[in-house]
């Protein structure tokens, strides 16, 4: 910490870049040299550390991981290795492996297509179990799925570590994961596969093909999707009205890929179960739009996961087909205006000015693509131009913003970290062998239910990061009850499906956190 801390001290006024990549330098020697001290340390200062080894300067990391790669960590499997999975997998040393995190380097936050760069996601999430969910690090395994890549410029870097093709489609893309997965199961049947920043056809594609069989979710997918839905239901409580007023919020999303339609699709779900499943009418209150603007019927070659999304002209009157975030916003005066574009800055001046004319006392801006860079907006110029009665939520850390008179514009971090964890801790001491939607949902409305009122009013949607090990140990046990309900809970190490099922609500969050890995020195020699 003092070399960190002296690392803060004479770097001051040098670029973010330098100075957060050398901060990752100084951690990532630690945890190459010291498992248990660098999660230690992790884990006292996740506030600190967090936007080192998570959002923002993990999507730097990747930017330029094969010039920072000092020592393999994690698993690769290429293309070249069709055929070999199997005996790949049973060359991991450890005996068990309980958490995966997998990507294909295809979408590596809003940055696009790093390769096997983007090996420094699985690294950062599996971090992330370790300090907030308590996932025994001897029990990770970060994975890399090489099927080539098409950012031309890897192509033609001479430190690019990763196959030098372009990337795989169809199905011999199809055929590489598959062999993967079977890999998997086959050694681990309960392990925990978390797919993450796949692009978004395959994202929906993998989520389809395996949930039933496999115990797997999509990050980017359902774990954002909750997120999202916990603070739109905040953003209802905020404004002073009852949950069931969730009905009346007028939704418009700008971002219709993995993760934006992920937030519609859950949303649409709570609003109809709201509205006595009139699916219709839920529909009605969300807007999405993409790099093309609002998506109508009139869209020619709509994507089909879209689709559903696409409004009938006549029921936007004013608005045309393709119509800008400003012309949106203009016109509806959403209660919520949430970005997963990818795109820094779509929230300009105009858009945020227009966000003034909200229906809602409070409304709600979501930034969430990460990252910073990548954020719709800062938290500074949403408040500056949107007024301050909003409230903010973004996918990356930004500082609370002063807003005079002693008045403070709260920040929230609308991340997926504070859902993940959770879902995968509770999924694993269900012994679930599958993840349902029911999972999922008792995770988002933990977090939905987790803060007060008064914080609520204040602004507040999610905890401080400082307590993520407790929201999680709360997230996990909602999770492994849902499990239980559904009678899914298989039993794990000293819990049966029996005890699982006879422990009330308190007895299970006390069961989850017991079973969180605390980094304390093992001794060399037990006492006798
Ligand atoms: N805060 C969080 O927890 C999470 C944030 N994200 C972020 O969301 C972003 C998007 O991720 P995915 O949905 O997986 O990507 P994606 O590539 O599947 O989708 C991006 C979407 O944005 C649209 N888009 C592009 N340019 C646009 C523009 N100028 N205006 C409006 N829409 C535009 C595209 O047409 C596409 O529909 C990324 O930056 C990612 O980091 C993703 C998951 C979780
Ligand atoms: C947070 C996250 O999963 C993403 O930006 O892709
Ligand atoms: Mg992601």
């Amino acid at each position: 910490m003092e070399s960190y801390r002296s690392l803060e001290k004479n770097t001051q006024g040098q670029p973010y870049s330098v100075v957060s990549l050398a901060k990752w330098r100084i951690l990532n020697r630690l945890h190459d040299r010291n498992e248990t001290l660098y999660y230690r340390v992790l884990i006292d200062n996740i506030k600190d550390f967090a936007p080192i080894i998570y959002t923002p300067t993990v999507g730097l990391v990747c930017q330029n991981y094969s010039g920072l790669f000092r020592r393999p960590r994690g698993m690769y499997f290429s293309a070249k290795d069709k055929g070999e999975m199997m005996s790949m997998i049973y060359n991991w040393p450890a005996q068990q492996v309980d958490m995966i995190v997998l990507t294909d380097g295809s979408r590596i936050l809003g940055l696009g297509d790093l390769g096997v760069q983007g090996i420094g996601i699985p690294i950062g999430k599996l971090d992330m179990y370790v300090a907030a969910a308590g996932i025994n690090p001897q029990k990770i395994l970060p994975v890399m799925l090489d099927v080539g890549t098409n950012n031309q410029k890897l192509l033609e870097d001479p430190l690019y570590l990763g196959l030098r093709q372009p990337r795989l489609e169809g199905e011999e893309y199809l055929s590489i994961v598959d062999e993967f997965m079977e890999a998997v199961h086959t050694r681990w049947p309960k392990a925990i596969v978390q797919f993450e920043d796949f692009q978004m056809k395959w994202a929906f594609e993998t989520l389809q093909r395996y949930r039933k069989r496999f115990c797997m979710f999509n990050d980017d997918i359902q774990g954002t999707a909750g997120v999202a839905l916990a603070g739109l239901l905040g953003t209802v409580r905020a404004q002073g009205l009852p949950l069931s007023d969730f009905v009346n919020q007028k939704i418009v999303v700008v971002g219709a890929g993995s993760a934006g339609l992920g937030v519609l699709n859950m949303a649409i779900q709570a609003l109809s179960r709201m509205s006595g499943n009139n699916e219709m009418a839920a529909k009605n209150k969300c807007y999405l739009l993409d790099k093309d603007g609002l998506i109508t019927k009139e869209r020619k070659n709509i994507d089909p996961a879209a689709a559903p999304f696409a409004k009938d002209l006549k029921d936007v009157e004013g608005l045309r087909e393709g119509a800008s975030p400003f012309e949106v916003v203009k016109k509806l005066k959403p209660h919520v205006l949430l970005g997963l574009s990818g795109v820094g800055g779509v929230f300009n001046e105009e858009v945020l000015k227009a966000m003034r004319e909200s229906d809602s006392t409070k409304p709600a801006i979501f930034a969430m693509s990460n990252p910073t860079m990548n954020a719709e907006c800062t938290a500074a110029d949403a408040f500056k131009y949107a007024g301050p009665n909003i409230i903010f939520g973004s996918g990356s850390p930004f500082e609370d913003v002063d807003l005079g008179n002693g008045k403070v514009g709260h920040v929230n971090q609308a991340n997926n970290m504070y859902l993940f964890p959770g879902i995968g801790l509770g999924t694993l001491l269900s012994g679930a062998h599958i993840i349902t939607d029911g999972m999922l949902q008792a995770a988002a409305e933990c977090l939905a239910s987790y803060m007060t009122d008064e914080e609520i009013q204040n602004g507040i949607l999610y905890p401080s990061i400082d307590s993520i090990r407790h929201i999680t140990a709360e997230v996990g046990a909602a999770v492994l009850r849902a499990a239980v309900e559904e009678d899914l809970a298989e039993g794990h190490g000293e819990a049966g499906p029996r005890e699982l099922k006879h422990m009330s609500k308190a007895e299970t969050v006390a069961y989850v956190s017991r079973n969180m890995w605390f980094p304390v020195y093992s001794p060399l020699v037990h006492e006798k």
